[in-house]
C-alpha cells in the first residue's frame, strides 16, 4: 500500500483482502476500524478501497466533487450493457443531467406533493384490502403484494401504469428484481473485484455458479418490455400534456436533437437505464423497509399500541391517514426514522469512486479508489444514540414531541451530492403505507413463536429481515 494512503493494508497479491463470506459486512468493517481508525485502506481483488467509518468524514467526502464517481463493477455495469447510461451507476455529465432531469420532473409529477399522495393512498387502500382478504387471522408471510403496491407508485410516475397485487407480469418482474439482488450479493462479486476473471473463467462457472446468464436474461427481458413501453408512449405522446417521466424524456430528446453534446440521446438504451435504475432503486428498498416495519411492530407491542391509540385519536376510522395528519402523527414518522436507523437497509450505502487523485485529511486518495462508508456503524454508535440497539422512536422527537429528523450520524439515504434522489417520495410512501396498515391491523407473532430481528447474513448490500410470518388481526 502506498505510504501516502490512509492506514491499512492491501492484503495479498491478486485477491487483496476480501471480506469473509459469512461475516456481515459491517462486522468486517468494524474490525478494520478497531485496528486502523476512522479512515482505512483495504483492497478487494484489484480494487483499492478507502473505508470511511466516521460520520463527519463521510459527510465531507460525499460532498467532495471528485468523489462522485461509481466504480466499474461488473454486476452493476451489466444493467446498462456496460455503457455510461442511466442515473444510479453513471458518472460525469450523463449522471448530472439525468439526475437533474429526474428531480425536476418527479417534482412536477407530485413527488412530495398531494398528487403523489392520492396515488400512494390508493395503493395503500388496495394493499390493506388485499391483506384483509388473504392474510387475516392466520400466520402468513408478507407476500409480493407489498412489493407491487410500492412498485405501482413509481411505475405510475415513470410510465402511467399500475397493476393488481396478483398480476402475473408485475409479480414476475418483482421476483426478477429480488432474485437479482440475491445473485449480485453472491459469488458474482468475484467478477466485480477481479474483472480479469471474466476473460479466463469458463462460461459454465459464470453461469452455473455465478448465475451471470440469469442476470443477463432478466436484463434483456426488461429491456424488451421497456422498448414496447417506449413505442406505446411515442404513439400517444401529447407534447402539451406529458403524462409521466417517459413522456418528459421523449420531449427532452426531441428538444435537444440538434445539440451534439446532449446526453439526452435517442438510443433507447439510455432511457431504458434511467427507467431500470428508478425501478430497482425505488421498489425493493421501500418494500423491504415496510417488511422491517411489520416485523418490528410484532416484536414491539408497546410501540404498536401507542401508535394505535394515536391513530384512533387523530384519524376517523372511515378514512385513511393522510399527509394533513402527519404533524399530529409525528410519533409514527419518528418510529419510521428509527426503524431506518436500526435496520440500516443499505449498510454501506452505494460505493463511490474517486474520479481524480484527491488530498483528503492529510492522505492521498488515488484516482480510481473505491469509497465505502459505514452507515450502519454510524446508526449504532453508542456515543450518539441513547438506545443504539433498540427501536426507540424518541431518538427523533424533541422535548415537545415534535419530529426532529435532522440528526448527525443518520444517513439511511446516504448524504451529499449523490444522496438518494427518491428520499422525499420514499418517506411519504413509508408514512402513508405504514399508517394505513397500522390503522387497520394489529400485528402479532404467531402463537408460541419468538420473532427475531437479526438480519439475513447472506445479504451484503441490503440488510433484509430473515423470512418470517405474522398474524394480522383486524381493528376496524
Ligand atoms: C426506504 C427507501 C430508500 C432507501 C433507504 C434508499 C437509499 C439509497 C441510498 C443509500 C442510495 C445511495 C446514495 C449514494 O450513492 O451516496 C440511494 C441512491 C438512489 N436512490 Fe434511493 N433509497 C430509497 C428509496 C428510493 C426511491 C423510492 C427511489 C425512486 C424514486 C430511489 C432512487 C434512487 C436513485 C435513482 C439513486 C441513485 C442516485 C445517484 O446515483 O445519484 N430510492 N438510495
Amino acid at each position: 500500500k502506498p505510504a501516502t494512503m490512509p492506514p491499512g493494508s492491501f492484503g495479498w497479491p491478486v485477491i487483496g483482502s476480501l471480506p469473509p463470506l459469512q461475516m456481515p459486512i459491517t462486522q468486517h468493517l468494524s474490525n478494520l476500524k478497531k485496528q486502523y481508525g476512522n479512515i482505512i485502506t483495504t483492497k478487494w481483488g484489484s480494487i483499492p478501497i478507502v473505508v470511511l467509518a466516521d460520520y463527519q468524514l463521510i459527510k465531507k467526502a460525499f460532498n467532495h466533487p471528485d468523489f462522485q464517481g461509481r466504480p466499474n463493477l461488473f454486476s452493476f455495469q451489466l444493467y446498462s450493457y456496460f455503457r455510461n447510461y442511466g442515473v444510479g451507476n453513471s458518472v460525469g455529465k450523463v449522471w448530472a443531467d439525468n439526475r437533474r432531469f429526474l428531480l425536476r420532473h418527479l417534482r412536477t409529477l407530485g413527488m412530495g406533493k398531494t398528487h403523489a399522495e392520492d396515488s400512494i393512498q390508493y395503493e395503500a387502500k388496495m394493499l390493506v384490502e388485499y391483506l384483509e382478504e388473504h392474510n387475516l387471522d392466520k400466520p402468513s408471510e408478507m407476500d409480493w403484494s407489498l412489493n407491487v403496491a410500492v412498485l405501482n407508485v413509481i411505475w405510475q410516475m415513470m410510465a402511467s401504469k399500475r397493476y393488481a397485487a396478483d398480476d402475473e407480469e408485475i409479480v414476475n418482474y418483482n421476483k426478477m428484481v429480488t432474485e437479482d439482488f440475491d445473485i449480485v450479493q453472491g459469488p458474482v462479486f468475484l467478477l466485480d473485484v477481479m474483472p480479469w476473471l471474466n476473460n479466463v473463467l469458463p462460461n459454465f462457472i459464470k453461469n452455473n455458479v455465478m448465475k451471470v446468464d440469469v442476470l443477463m436474461r432478466h436484463r434483456d427481458e426488461f429491456y424488451n418490455y421497456c422498448l414496447k413501453m417506449f413505442d406505446e408512449h411515442k404513439k400517444n405522446l401529447d407534447p402539451e400534456n406529458p403524462r409521466d417521466i417517459i413522456d418528459y424524456y421523449l420531449l427532452e430528446i426531441e428538444a435537444n436533437k440538434d445539440d451534439p453534446d446532449t446526453t439526452f440521446i435517442s438510443d433507447p438504451g439510455m432511457l431504458h437505464s434511467v427507467v431500470n435504475d428508478m425501478f430497482t432503486a425505488g421498489s425493493e428498498t421501500s418494500a423491504t423497509t415496510l417488511r422491517w416495519m411489520i416485523l418490528y411492530m410484532a416484536v414491539k407491542p408497546e410501540i404498536q399500541s401507542k401508535i394505535h391509540k394515536l391513530l384512533d385519536a387523530v384519524v376517523p376510522s372511515d378514512r385513511l391517514p393522510s399527509l394533513d395528519d402527519r404533524e399530529q402523527l409525528a410519533y409514527i414518522d419518528a418510529m419510521l426514522l428509527d426503524l431506518m436507523r436500526i435496520s440500516s437497509l443499505v449498510p454501506i450505502s452505494l460505493p463511490h469512486c474517486a474520479t481524480a487523485t484527491v488530498q483528503f485529511e492529510g492522505y492521498t486518495i488515488p484516482k480510481g479508489t473505491m469509497l465505502l462508508v459505514c452507515a450502519e456503524m454510524c446508526h449504532r454508535d453508542p456515543a450518539v444514540w441513547k438506545c443504539p440497539d433498540d427501536l426507540y422512536p424518541e431518538h427523533f422527537l424533541d422535548e415537545d414531541g415534535k419530529l426532529d429528523s435532522k440528526k448527525d450520524s443518520f444517513l439511511p439515504f446516504s448524504i451529499g451530492r449523490r444522496q438518494c434522489l427518491g428520499e422525499s417520495l420514499a418517506r411519504m410512501e413509508l408514512f402513508l403505507f405504514a399508517s394505513a396498515i397500522l390503522q387497520r391491523f394489529t400485528i402479532q407473532p404467531p402463537p408460541g413463536v419468538t420473532l427475531s430481528t437479526s438480519t439475513d447474513p447472506a445479504m451484503k448490500l441490503l440488510n433484509s429481515p430473515k423470512p418470517y410470518k405474522v398474524v394480522l388481526k383486524k381493528r376496524h
